[in-house]
Formats: C-alpha cells, structure tokens, sequence
C-alpha cells in the first residue's frame, strides 16, 4: 500500500490550515501545520512585514519532508500545508516516500486580504500578501506537470472538503 501525503498549498490567507485540519479529520490521516515547522527566526521576520527568502525557506521544507518521510515510515498518510510557493520548493516535497498529491488554494487577493484583515491571532501579516502572491508559482498541472489539483478558496470549507474527498479518498484503497 502506497501511502498519499497531501500537500495543501498555497499564499498566506488561503484557507491551508482551515481545510487541511477538515480533511485530516474525514481521510483519518495524521496532520501537521506547516508553519509550526518554520524556525523562530523566520516566524519573526515575517512578523516584522519581511518576506522570507530562499534560504530561510529551505530548512524549513527540509524540515517537513523529514517529518512526511518519518509518518511515511510508519505506513502513515498525512495531510500538511505548506505555502510551497515554487515549483522547486514542491519538487523537494514531491521527492519524499510515498505519493505526494499537492491541493492548491486559489483565491482573489482581495478575498484573501479581507480574511487576513478579520482573522486574530496570526502571525502573519496582511502587508505581506503582495509579495506572497509575486513569489507564488501556479501549481502546473497537465501532461508534464505537477501532480495535483486546484481549488477555489471562495468556496465553502465543507463544498471544499466534499470535493477533496472525492478525488483523494479513492487514494487510500490503491496499491
Ligand atoms: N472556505 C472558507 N470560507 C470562509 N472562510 C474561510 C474558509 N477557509 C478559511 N477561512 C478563513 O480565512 C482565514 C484564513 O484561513 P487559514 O488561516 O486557514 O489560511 P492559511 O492559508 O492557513 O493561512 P496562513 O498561511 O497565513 O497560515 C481564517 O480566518 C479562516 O477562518
Ligand atoms: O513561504 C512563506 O512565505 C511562508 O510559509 C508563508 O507562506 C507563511 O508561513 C504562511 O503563509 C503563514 O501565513
């Protein structure tokens, strides 16, 4: 049995955390949240209204393909968000053990500034939508593409997670 680790990807506001806890309750696959796997020093830099670059986003993805390789391991399939906003980024995610499916949440800067703007709590803030959205490579799916599928953030989080289930739930019973 090939174990599926979904990535749920996409920028800041997106709606990653939200669906990713849904669907990790409905497949019954372990979950994680990406962010808690960034070092102190790149939650305070982005607290700080800097963007991350490259090389304060490597360790962190290391980080997670380390632990997805761990749950993989233990014939786990997981669920994680990940920004994984370059392809390459997704690349070195894609590389760990088992199938790496990547669900990407597509939402309107506008939509996704309003719900940074009324969310408490995040470290995250609003300013930095721009350059997430300049940083961000389009999941590129078709013939030589990524492995995955797109998903509009402007729908309702149990209309998401119906139509994740349909395509991801199949998964589970494939060798
Ligand atoms: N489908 C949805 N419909 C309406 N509101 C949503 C939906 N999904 C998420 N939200 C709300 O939008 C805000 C952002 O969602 P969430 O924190 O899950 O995004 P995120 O991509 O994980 O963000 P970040 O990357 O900044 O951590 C939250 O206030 C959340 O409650
Ligand atoms: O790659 C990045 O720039 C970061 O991962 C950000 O995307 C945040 O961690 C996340 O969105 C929390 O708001």
């Amino acid at each position: 049995m090939t174990n599926t680790h979904l990535v749920v990807m996409g920028v800041a506001g997106s709606g990653k955390s939200t669906l990713a806890a849904a669907l990790s309750d409905k497949l019954g696959w372990i979950f994680a949240e990406g962010d808690d796997f960034h070092p102190k020093a790149n939650v305070a830099k982005m607290s700080a209204g800097q963007p991350l670059d490259d090389a304060d986003r490597w360790p962190w993805l290391d980080r997670i393909v380390e632990w997805t390789t761990g749950q993989d391991a233990q014939g786990h399939s997981t669920v994680v968000t990940c920004s994984a906003l370059k392809r390459a980024y997704r690349d070195h995610l894609a590389a760990a053990p088992g199938r790496t499916v990547f669900l990407h949440l597509v939402g309107s800067p506008e939509l996704l500034e309003e719900r940074m703007a009324t969310r408490s709590g995040h470290f995250m803030p609003t300013s930095l939508l721009p350059s997430q959205f300049a940083t961000l490579e389009p999941l590129e799916l078709g013939t030589h593409g990524e492995h995955g599928f797109t998903m509009e953030s402007a729908l309702p989080l149990e209309e998401q997670v119906a139509r994740v289930y349909r395509v991801v739930g199949p998964l589970e019973s494939t060798i």
